[in-house]
Formats: structure tokens, C-alpha cells, sequence
């Protein structure tokens, strides 16, 4: 039998509308007297971690929220999960105000962290999926129903029964992902779970992240800061910097934001002097050739690298998203500095 999908409906399962959140801190000078001052007086601090912010998510999507470190990634995946409170503004999430926590609404949702795991370390997965199996309420049929199909989508037939200390980072990374959705929550929201896996485990762990969006219809927003997770999996990027949403769309449509230009690469036989180069052209090594080219450019910068004639190989490649991300997150820099001094 297929896996059940959960049912699509047209209502959004995240939607913020001003929603910003200020931490509080406690400020302290450096040194012994910055510290007795603050004994003394103590003084605080609001730091933005999140400006006003409207969003909405809609069922079955698969979402990147990107940013540097400290944009404000985990601080949205807290108010959606009801860990913090929002300062203004509100957030719904399936319908539910998070911060009351009611069951219903953590029924409905997991999280799974590639930097903390939620497995007892000594004992099989099966044993700790028994003990979900109890806080989530789950009866008998359809926990077995769930754990064969988790079974199936994430291939877990040779790993349940095995003591989670003896299997490999790849394959706890499936039993944290499985126990996760055990309960089978609407909306995971999965934190990093590739990282410190090798490129073998990378790709297996996408395979099933996509598997339980395209065969379960669970809804995923993923944080990462591996590119290539970003590439395969995520249709939608929420990019965060400073605690402001910059951009929301596509990869394409990143792309053609930050780095709308494409790399010619060509190869020739003999080797070239910089003065011999076209326009714009500069030597990667004495024979290859590098020259950035727009969309409407592209033809002509093509015959430019043809007229130097010896042409052993030639490629047009778009500039890599690591590299769009890293102009990105420069240029989101260089305006929140601006932003600041207003
Ligand atoms: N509990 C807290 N108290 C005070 N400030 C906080 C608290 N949690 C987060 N912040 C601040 O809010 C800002 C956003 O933090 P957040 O953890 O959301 O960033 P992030 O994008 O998840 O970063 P990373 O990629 O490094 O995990 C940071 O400046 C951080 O120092």
C-alpha cells in the first residue's frame, strides 16, 4: 500500500504577518569593572533578532531558510515552533498559535537537528520509537502501519534494531529523520541535517528528505548552509540577513539577482599573453581562459574566445550557487551597515 499523504488543502500551514522578535540582554562593559558596574547597575540591551515580517508557506512546499550565521534562521524556526514569543506581530502555524503549545499543534509538527539527536544512544531505535510511540498517543495498528512505511521511504530495514551507538553518522541521521516523523507531523522543520555527513550520506539523506515531501506531502522548511542541499531539494529560498527577509523566490531567480552572468571557460593550445585576451578575458593559467558574460553578451563573447583560434575545450557554466550565496550575503552585509547608520 502507497504511504498515506496528508491531505492538501488550500489554507497556508506558516503564516506571519508583522511577526518580530527583540531578545533582551544584559549589557557588561569588559574586564573587573565592567563587571562590577553591571553588578551595580545592571544594564540591558534589545537586540532585533527578526524585523516585521509577512509570510506565508503553503502546503507540501519545500523551503531553504538561508542566511548567514546569526541572520535570524533559528529565531524564525522558534516562533513557528512556539519556543519564543513574538514581540509583535503574529504567527499561525496549521492553524494554531504556537506559543500555547497546545497537543494538537505539536502533534502536527517535528524538528530534526543534524547537531543534536534525539536517539537513546544504547539502545535500538525501534526502543526509543516505542517510547514516541506512547508520548504521541499512537495506537497499535497505525504505529505499525507508520513504522513500515518509514521503513520503506527512508530504507530502514537493516538499521531499526541495531544499538544507535554502533550504526554510522548517514545512518542515525535516517533513524533521527524516522523517529521524527513518526507521529507523522504536517510540517517538519529540519536544521541542518546534512552536516558532517560524507557526499554518499549527503545524497542519500536528500533522497529522503524529498522522498517524505513528494510521498508523505510533508511539508519541509529546511536550514542549511550547504549549497548543494539547497540546489536539490529546496523550490522556494527565504534568505535572511540582519533579521530581515531579503529574498524569497526561486534559485533561478536568485541567481539572476546576485550573479545574472555566466563563466566562459575555454581552453587553447598554445599559451597566451594577457595582452593577447579579449575584453574583459583574463588567464586562469598560461592556456585557459576565463571571461563573464550577461545573457544578451554571451554570443558575441563566445566568437571572441573562437577568433583566438587553437581552441582545445570550451564550456559556458553559471557561476555556483556557493559563490551567488557568498556575494549575496556581502552585499546583505554592506546594506545592513547602511540600515544601521539611518
Ligand atoms: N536567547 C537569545 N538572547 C539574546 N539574543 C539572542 C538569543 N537568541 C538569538 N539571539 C540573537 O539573535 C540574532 C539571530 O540569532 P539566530 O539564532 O536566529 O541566528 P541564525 O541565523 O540561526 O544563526 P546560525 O546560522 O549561526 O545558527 C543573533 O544576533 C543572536 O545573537
Amino acid at each position: 500500500m502507497p504511504p498515506a499523504r496528508h491531505p492538501v488543502t488550500s489554507e497556508p500551514v506558516i503564516r506571519a504577518e508583522s511577526l518580530s522578535k527583540s531578545y533582551r540582554r544584559h549589557h557588561q562593559d569588559p574586564g573587573i569593572h565592567g563587571a562590577l558596574r553591571a553588578f551595580a547597575h545592571r544594564r540591558t540591551e534589545e537586540r532585533l533578532a527578526l524585523a516585521p515580517l509577512d509570510l506565508e508557506v503553503a502546503p507540501g512546499e519545500f523551503v531553504g531558510l538561508l542566511g548567514p550565521n546569526g541572520a535570524g534562521k533559528t529565531t524564525v524556526v522558534k516562533l513557528c515552533c512556539g519556543l519564543v514569543r513574538p514581540t509583535a506581530g503574529t504567527v499561525s502555524v496549521l492553524g494554531h498559535e504556537p506559543a500555547r503549545r497546545r497537543a494538537e499543534f505539536l502533534q502536527s509538527i517535528a524538528v530534526v537537528f543534524g547537531q543534536k539527536s534525539m536517539l537513546w544512544w544504547d539502545v535500538p531505535t525501534v526502543d526509543s520509537m516505542l517510547v514516541h510511540k506512547a508520548m504521541y498517543a499512537l495506537d497499535g495498528p497505525t504505529y505499525r502501519r507508520r513504522v513500515g512505511e518509514l521503513t520503506e521511504v527512508l530504507s530502514l530495514s537493516e538499521v531499526l534494531d541495531v544499538p544507535v551507538r554502533r550504526l554510522s553518522l548517514g545512518e542515525r541521521m535516517r533513524c533521527e529523520l524516522a523517529l521524527s516523523l513518526l507521529h507523522s507531523p504536517r510540517l517538519l522543520f529540519a536544521d541542518e541535517p546534512t552536516i558532517g555527513l560524507d557526499v554518499t550520506a549527503k545524497q542519500a539523506l536528500r533522497g529522503m528528505l524529498a522522498r517524505t515531501n513528494e510521498a508523505l506531502g510533508t511539508t519541509v522548511v529546511l536550514t542549511s548552509h550547504d549549497m548543494d542541499d539547497v540546489e536539490a531539494l529546496c523550490r522556494r529560498i527565504l534568505l535572511v540577513s540582519g533579521g530581515h527577509l531579503t529574498f524569497d523566490g526561486d534559485v533561478a531567480g536568485l541567481r539572476a539577482r546576485i550573479a545574472p552572468r555566466r563563466l566562459i571557460r575555454a581552453v587553447v593550445e598554445n599559451p597566451l599573453r594577457p595582452e593577447d585576451l579579449p575584453a574583459g578575458a583574463r588567464l586562469l593559467d598560461p592556456r585557459t581562459i576565463g571571461l563573464e558574460a550577461s545573457e544578451e553578451e554571451l554570443e558575441d563573447a563566445v566568437a571572441s574566445v573562437l577568433a583566438l583560434g587553437g581552441l582545445r575545450d570550451l564550456s559556458v557554466q553559471e557561476v555556483d550557487l556557493e559563490a551567488v550565496m557568498a556575494r549575496a550575503y556581502s552585499e546583505q552585509a554592506g546594506a545592513g551597515a547602511e540600515r544601521g547608520q539611518r
